[in-house]
């Protein structure tokens, strides 16, 4: 990446878009705090990821930041349900079975809830990791190609749900997608090209 600046205000919807190779995972990563940038920093909640330990940034995720990576990620030995419980025992959430099957049915996989992921759709997996984020109601949420599995009613829910969590909670959401039908539901569209970034 190249000279890539941009913004993402609480309360909005970002959609990067962007060809194959074009960086969009890695930038992605650098906003999550996973990767490090050889220069340039990230500034998140007020706080720059530079200046914190891998223990504060782990915090961090568990609290006021939720991922959907693009291969899932759901434990394996874990059902749906842990898979989206685990991370909000861990944030100490109080409610955290109601809010985990809340979010299950939301995404309408509560039927599977029992299963461990191995059993699942790639729809169904995604849909799970949409809904333990969801789970969450983080501060930021970041995903990559959150809707790259799903048909388009599926789409239409899960965009409909990133968009109700950014005007209806505050939540900033970032997420990474090349299905233009879904530019409709963002406040600000970002295309990467060659690690150079413009706004559409
Ligand atoms: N750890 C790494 N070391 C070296 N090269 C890498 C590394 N990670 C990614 N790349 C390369 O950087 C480029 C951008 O990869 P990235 O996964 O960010 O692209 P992308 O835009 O997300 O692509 P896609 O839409 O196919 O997922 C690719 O050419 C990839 O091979």
């Amino acid at each position: 990446m190249k000279d890539v600046s941009l913004t993402c205000e609480p309360g909005t919807l970002t959609i990067l878009r962007g060809p194959s190779g074009s960086g969009k995972s890695s930038l992605f990563s650098v906003l999550a705090g996973i990767a490090l940038p050889d220069l340039g920093d990230v500034q998140m909640c007020g706080r720059k990821l530079s200046r914190m330990s891998e223990r504060e940034k782990t915090a961090m995720r568990r609290g006021d930041l939720a991922l959907i990576f693009q291969a899932y990620n759901l434990l394996p030995s874990l059902s749906a349900f842990e898979n989206v419980i685990y991370p909000l025992r861990r944030a100490g959430v109080k409610d955290a079975g109601a809010r985990a099957l809340a979010a299950l049915k939301h995404l309408e996989v509560e039927h599977r809830a029992d299963l461990r992921p191995g059993l699942l759709s790639g729809g169904e997996q995604q849909r799970v990791a949409v809904a333990r984020a969801l789970a969450l109601k983080p501060k930021v949420l970041l995903g990559d190609e959150p809707t790259g599995a799903l048909d388009s009613d599926n789409t239409v829910h899960v965009m409909r749900t990133l968009r109700h969590m950014a005007v209806n909670d505050g939540t900033t959401v970032f997420i990474i997608s090349h299905d233009p039908s879904v530019t409709a539901y963002a406040d600000q569209v970002l295309e990467l090209r060659e690690g150079r970034l413009t706004h559409a």
